[in-house]
Protein backbone atom coordinates (compact mmCIF):
# COMPACT_ATOMS: atom_id res chain seq x y z
CA UNK A 1 0.00 0.00 0.00
CA UNK A 2 1.54 2.93 -1.18
CA UNK A 3 1.44 6.69 -2.16
CA UNK A 4 -1.70 6.74 -0.56
CA UNK A 5 -4.28 9.94 0.23
CA UNK A 6 -6.61 9.60 3.11
CA UNK A 7 -8.95 12.66 4.46
CA UNK A 8 -10.40 12.54 7.85
CA UNK A 9 -13.84 13.53 9.39
CA UNK A 10 -16.54 13.00 6.87
CA UNK A 11 -19.50 15.05 7.94
CA UNK A 12 -21.85 13.96 5.51
CA UNK A 13 -22.73 12.29 1.82
CA UNK A 14 -21.93 15.65 0.12
CA UNK A 15 -18.76 15.71 1.72
CA UNK A 16 -17.39 12.36 0.74
CA UNK A 17 -18.57 12.97 -2.81
CA UNK A 18 -16.74 15.83 -2.99
CA UNK A 19 -13.85 14.46 -1.67
CA UNK A 20 -14.25 10.92 -4.13
CA UNK A 21 -14.55 13.10 -7.42
CA UNK A 22 -10.93 15.00 -6.38
CA UNK A 23 -9.33 11.24 -5.90
CA UNK A 24 -9.02 10.83 -2.48
CA UNK A 25 -8.54 7.14 -1.84
CA UNK A 26 -9.28 6.76 2.19
CA UNK A 27 -12.32 8.40 4.07
CA UNK A 28 -11.83 8.48 7.67
CA UNK A 29 -14.86 8.11 10.17
CA UNK A 30 -13.98 9.48 13.33
CA UNK A 31 -16.60 7.36 15.60
CA UNK A 32 -17.23 6.55 19.22
CA UNK A 33 -15.16 9.45 20.21
CA UNK A 34 -14.56 9.51 23.95
CA UNK A 35 -15.53 13.59 23.97
CA UNK A 36 -18.82 11.88 22.69
CA UNK A 37 -18.89 14.74 20.34
CA UNK A 38 -19.31 12.75 16.86
CA UNK A 39 -19.24 14.63 13.31
CA UNK A 40 -21.36 12.10 11.86
CA UNK A 41 -23.86 9.77 12.92
CA UNK A 42 -23.10 5.82 12.53
CA UNK A 43 -25.81 5.12 10.17
CA UNK A 44 -25.03 8.51 8.20
CA UNK A 45 -21.32 6.71 7.97
CA UNK A 46 -22.41 2.87 6.95
CA UNK A 47 -24.73 4.59 4.03
CA UNK A 48 -21.54 6.68 2.82
CA UNK A 49 -19.38 3.27 3.12
CA UNK A 50 -21.79 1.35 1.50
CA UNK A 51 -21.08 3.33 -1.35
CA UNK A 52 -17.60 3.41 -1.79
CA UNK A 53 -15.81 1.28 -4.53
CA UNK A 54 -12.54 -0.32 -4.34
CA UNK A 55 -10.11 0.53 -3.85
CA UNK A 56 -11.92 3.44 -2.37
CA UNK A 57 -12.26 2.60 0.91
CA UNK A 58 -13.91 3.98 4.48
CA UNK A 59 -11.74 3.80 8.10
CA UNK A 60 -13.19 3.64 11.10
CA UNK A 61 -10.71 6.25 13.23
CA UNK A 62 -11.23 4.86 17.10
CA UNK A 63 -9.95 5.07 20.21
CA UNK A 64 -11.59 1.56 21.23
CA UNK A 65 -8.96 -0.93 22.56
CA UNK A 66 -10.50 -3.94 22.77
CA UNK A 67 -10.41 -6.63 19.78
CA UNK A 68 -13.92 -7.78 19.76
CA UNK A 69 -15.40 -4.58 19.76
CA UNK A 70 -12.68 -3.42 17.20
CA UNK A 71 -13.67 -6.13 15.44
CA UNK A 72 -18.20 -5.87 15.91
CA UNK A 73 -17.87 -2.35 15.17
CA UNK A 74 -16.01 -2.47 11.94
CA UNK A 75 -17.98 -5.19 10.49
CA UNK A 76 -21.18 -2.75 11.66
CA UNK A 77 -19.89 -0.07 9.60
CA UNK A 78 -18.86 -2.00 6.74
CA UNK A 79 -15.26 -0.84 6.80
CA UNK A 80 -11.91 -2.83 5.52
CA UNK A 81 -9.24 -0.85 7.08
CA UNK A 82 -9.44 0.52 10.71
CA UNK A 83 -7.50 3.53 12.45
CA UNK A 84 -6.39 2.98 16.03
CA UNK A 85 -6.05 6.08 17.99
CA UNK A 86 -6.02 5.00 21.71
CA UNK A 87 -3.80 2.73 23.89
CA UNK A 88 -3.73 -0.02 22.36
CA UNK A 89 -2.01 -3.14 23.96
CA UNK A 90 -0.28 -5.01 21.61
CA UNK A 91 -2.00 -8.45 22.34
CA UNK A 92 -4.99 -6.71 21.39
CA UNK A 93 -3.36 -6.17 18.22
CA UNK A 94 -2.49 -9.36 17.99
CA UNK A 95 -5.94 -10.71 18.79
CA UNK A 96 -7.54 -8.35 16.00
CA UNK A 97 -5.54 -9.46 13.26
CA UNK A 98 -5.48 -13.35 14.24
CA UNK A 99 -9.71 -12.76 14.33
CA UNK A 100 -9.93 -10.28 11.43
CA UNK A 101 -6.65 -11.15 8.55
CA UNK A 102 -8.85 -9.40 6.11
CA UNK A 103 -8.84 -5.95 8.25
CA UNK A 104 -6.00 -3.53 7.57
CA UNK A 105 -4.94 -2.55 10.62
CA UNK A 106 -3.41 0.91 11.45
CA UNK A 107 -1.55 2.09 14.51
CA UNK A 108 -1.16 5.33 15.20
CA UNK A 109 1.94 7.13 16.60
CA UNK A 110 1.27 10.39 18.70
CA UNK A 111 4.52 12.35 18.65
CA UNK A 112 5.19 14.79 21.66
CA UNK A 113 8.07 17.24 22.32
CA UNK A 114 10.07 13.70 23.74
CA UNK A 115 8.93 10.87 23.15
CA UNK A 116 10.28 9.87 20.04
CA UNK A 117 12.47 6.69 21.62
CA UNK A 118 9.18 5.77 23.07
CA UNK A 119 7.50 5.77 19.81
CA UNK A 120 10.49 3.60 18.20
CA UNK A 121 10.29 0.89 20.58
CA UNK A 122 6.37 0.87 20.11
CA UNK A 123 7.27 0.61 16.19
CA UNK A 124 9.73 -2.46 17.32
CA UNK A 125 6.84 -3.95 19.55
CA UNK A 126 4.01 -3.57 17.55
CA UNK A 127 5.05 -3.96 13.44
CA UNK A 128 4.33 -7.69 13.38
CA UNK A 129 0.66 -6.94 14.36
CA UNK A 130 0.09 -4.09 12.65
CA UNK A 131 -0.53 -3.56 8.39
CA UNK A 132 0.92 0.33 8.70
CA UNK A 133 1.26 2.93 11.32
CA UNK A 134 0.37 6.51 11.07
CA UNK A 135 1.97 9.40 12.42
CA UNK A 136 -0.31 12.53 14.40
CA UNK A 137 0.58 15.07 16.71
CA UNK A 138 -0.38 15.66 20.04
CA UNK A 139 -1.48 19.21 20.98
CA UNK A 140 0.03 19.97 24.68
CA UNK A 141 -2.78 22.79 25.35
CA UNK A 142 -5.62 20.31 25.52
CA UNK A 143 -4.54 16.96 25.34
CA UNK A 144 -6.17 15.99 21.82
CA UNK A 145 -4.18 13.41 19.75
CA UNK A 146 -5.68 13.79 16.61
CA UNK A 147 -7.71 16.44 14.24
CA UNK A 148 -5.01 19.53 16.05
CA UNK A 149 -3.87 20.95 13.06
CA UNK A 150 -0.37 21.04 13.86
CA UNK A 151 2.41 19.81 12.55
CA UNK A 152 5.09 17.91 14.80
CA UNK A 153 9.14 17.80 14.18
CA UNK A 154 9.08 16.09 10.79
CA UNK A 155 12.26 14.24 11.58
CA UNK A 156 10.91 11.71 14.02
CA UNK A 157 8.32 10.59 11.49
CA UNK A 158 11.48 10.48 9.29
CA UNK A 159 12.99 7.79 11.52
CA UNK A 160 9.42 5.81 12.27
CA UNK A 161 9.63 5.41 8.65
CA UNK A 162 12.92 4.12 8.34
CA UNK A 163 12.53 1.93 11.22
CA UNK A 164 9.33 0.19 10.62
CA UNK A 165 9.23 -2.31 8.10
CA UNK A 166 5.44 -1.48 8.03
CA UNK A 167 4.60 1.04 5.85
CA UNK A 168 3.69 4.86 7.64
CA UNK A 169 0.96 7.31 7.41
CA UNK A 170 1.86 10.86 7.81
CA UNK A 171 -1.16 13.26 9.72
CA UNK A 172 -0.65 16.28 11.75
CA UNK A 173 -1.29 19.66 10.20
CA UNK A 174 -0.75 19.09 6.71
CA UNK A 175 -2.32 21.45 4.01
CA UNK A 176 -2.07 22.06 -0.07
CA UNK A 177 1.01 24.14 1.31
CA UNK A 178 3.15 22.28 3.06
CA UNK A 179 2.21 18.74 2.30
CA UNK A 180 4.98 18.48 -0.65
CA UNK A 181 7.80 19.32 1.38
CA UNK A 182 6.48 16.95 4.25
CA UNK A 183 6.85 13.64 1.64
CA UNK A 184 9.87 14.88 0.60
CA UNK A 185 11.54 14.41 3.95
CA UNK A 186 9.37 12.03 5.56
CA UNK A 187 9.04 9.45 2.60
CA UNK A 188 5.69 8.46 3.80
CA UNK A 189 4.31 5.66 1.98
CA UNK A 190 0.57 7.32 2.98
CA UNK A 191 -0.48 11.20 4.16
CA UNK A 192 -3.77 12.36 5.80
CA UNK A 193 -5.71 15.58 6.56
CA UNK A 194 -8.60 16.77 8.47
CA UNK A 195 -8.40 20.69 9.34
CA UNK A 196 -6.14 21.88 6.85
CA UNK A 197 -8.87 21.13 4.56
CA UNK A 198 -11.37 22.65 5.58
CA UNK A 199 -13.06 26.50 4.78
CA UNK A 200 -14.46 29.06 7.36
CA UNK A 201 -17.79 27.06 7.65
CA UNK A 202 -15.70 23.63 8.72
CA UNK A 203 -16.75 22.06 5.66
CA UNK A 204 -14.17 20.35 3.14
CA UNK A 205 -13.54 23.29 0.71
CA UNK A 206 -13.10 21.91 -3.00
CA UNK A 207 -10.33 24.45 -3.98
CA UNK A 208 -7.94 23.37 -0.47
CA UNK A 209 -8.70 19.65 -1.63
CA UNK A 210 -7.81 19.67 -5.11
CA UNK A 211 -4.29 21.71 -4.38
CA UNK A 212 -3.78 18.77 -1.56
CA UNK A 213 -4.39 15.49 -3.87
CA UNK A 214 -2.38 17.58 -6.49
CA UNK A 215 0.82 18.25 -4.16
CA UNK A 216 0.73 15.09 -2.55
CA UNK A 217 0.49 12.91 -5.54
CA UNK A 218 3.62 15.27 -7.60
CA UNK A 219 5.95 15.14 -4.56
CA UNK A 220 5.01 11.19 -4.38
CA UNK A 221 6.14 10.64 -7.75
CA UNK A 222 9.16 12.82 -6.94
CA UNK A 223 10.73 10.94 -4.57
CA UNK A 224 9.52 7.37 -6.58
CA UNK A 225 11.83 8.96 -9.29
CA UNK A 226 14.39 9.96 -6.79
O1 LIG B 1 -10.28 13.41 12.74
C1 LIG B 1 -10.71 13.51 13.89
O2 LIG B 1 -11.75 14.15 14.20
C2 LIG B 1 -9.99 12.84 14.97
C3 LIG B 1 -10.39 13.05 16.26
C4 LIG B 1 -9.71 12.43 17.27
C5 LIG B 1 -8.65 11.61 16.98
C6 LIG B 1 -8.25 11.40 15.71
C7 LIG B 1 -8.90 12.02 14.69
N1 LIG B 1 -8.51 11.88 13.40
C8 LIG B 1 -7.35 11.18 13.02
C9 LIG B 1 -6.84 11.63 11.74
O3 LIG B 1 -6.45 10.82 10.94
C10 LIG B 1 -6.77 13.12 11.47
O4 LIG B 1 -6.95 13.38 10.15
C11 LIG B 1 -5.41 13.55 11.94
O5 LIG B 1 -5.52 13.66 13.30
C12 LIG B 1 -4.91 14.85 11.31
O6 LIG B 1 -5.71 15.93 11.65
P1 LIG B 1 -5.24 17.41 11.23
O7 LIG B 1 -4.03 17.75 12.04
O8 LIG B 1 -6.41 18.27 11.54
O9 LIG B 1 -4.94 17.35 9.76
Amino acid sequence: MKNLVQVAGIIDAEEAKLLSAEGVDWLGFPLRLPSGKDDISESAAIKIISTLNTPQAGVLISYLTDADEVSAFCTELGVTAVQLHGDVEVEQLRKLKAKRPDLYVLKSLVVREDNAEELLALVDQCADAVDMFITDTYNPATGAKGATGLTHDWSVSAELVRRSPKPLMLAGGLTPDNVAAAIRQVRPAAVDAHTGLEGPNGRKDLEKTRRFVAEARRAFNDIEAA
